[in-house]
């Protein structure tokens, strides 16, 4: 079966970034717990997004830990990621869904209850909700929705929820309280003097039990209520390292 890490590695290609160097230091003390999602800016060409793709698949196989593809999910089945992610401007999740096959890991982005339901119901394995908290490395985003944002959301499905925007170590813990399952961090990562040691601060906030919080789905209840395991496809799966995930059944377009 497949299964999801909780600290999710977002590239940042923008000019004078070096994200192979940034993912190397994170995978020299992570394993199957990072996932390293692929994201390129939009005016990149597909040639260099595949082979920055293709190259970070490499590092990532050696390490056991996952690597998805944002947006463009031709090339995350032309490099054999383990899946892919899609926000509302990129394809529908059930069309998604259908393109990387019933095996694959599929994120969709969601900011509120609804559209993450809807996102689930279309095929979604885990959600990326946020911004939680300003950032400065996308521009054009609606309003930060808070940790109180994030746990609407987690309170109303049962994939894993991955926070995203503004995310630190020294807000992981107030996520995982809201029911979040996991974070995803560009700038933590890429803009970090010492790369690993903010992996390994990261990872330990992470790691942190959490209590229960009335009303929400508990980063722990996230891996237990999971939906069954499906077949691995044998593409690029890590041993371990999260909580299964795979597609609700029936998901639509499937
Ligand atoms: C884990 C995670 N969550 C949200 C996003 C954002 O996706 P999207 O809304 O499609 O925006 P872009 O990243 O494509 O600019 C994400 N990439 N990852
Ligand atoms: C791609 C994306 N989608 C919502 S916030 C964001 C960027 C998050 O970057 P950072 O971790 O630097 O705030
Ligand atoms: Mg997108």
């Amino acid at each position: 079966m497949s299964s999801l890490g909780r600290l999710h590695l977002v590239t940042d290609t923008r000019p004078g970034r070096d994200p192979l160097a940034v993912v190397r230091a994170a995978l020299s003390v992570a394993g199957p717990e990072l996932v390293v999602q692929v994201r390129v800016e939009d005016d990149t060409d597909d040639r260099t997004a595949y082979e920055l793709a293709g190259r970070v698949l490499a590092l990532c196989a050696a390490a056991g830990a996952s690597c998805l593809v944002n947006d463009r999910l031709h090339i995350a089945l032309a490099i054999g990621a383990s899946g892919g992610h899609v926000g509302g401007r990129d394809l529908p999740v059930n069309v998604a869904r259908r393109v990387l096959g019933p095996a694959a890991v599929l994120g969709a982005t969601a900011r509120d209850p609804d559209a993450g339901v809807a996102a689930v119901t279309a095929g979604a394995s885990y959600l990326g909700v946020g911004p939680c908290h300003a950032t400065t490395t996308k521009s054009g985003l609606p309003a930060p929705i808070g940790a109180d944002g994030v746990r609407r959301v987690a309170s109303a499905v049962s994939v894993p929820v991955i926070a995203i925007g503004g995310i630190t170590a020294e807000r992981v813990p107030e996520l995982l309280a809201a029911g979040a399952y996991g974070v995803a961090v560009v700038g933590a990562l890429s803009q970090a003097a010492d790369p690993a040691r903010a992996t390994v601060d990261l990872l330990h906030a992470l790691r942190r039990p959490t209590l229960p919080v009335p009303g929400t789905a508990s980063a722990a209840d996230q891996g237990r209520r999971r939906t069954p395991p499906v077949p691995e496809s044998g593409r690029g799966h890590p041993p371990g390292g999260g909580v299964a995930v795979a597609p609700p059944a029936g998901a639509a377009g499937c």
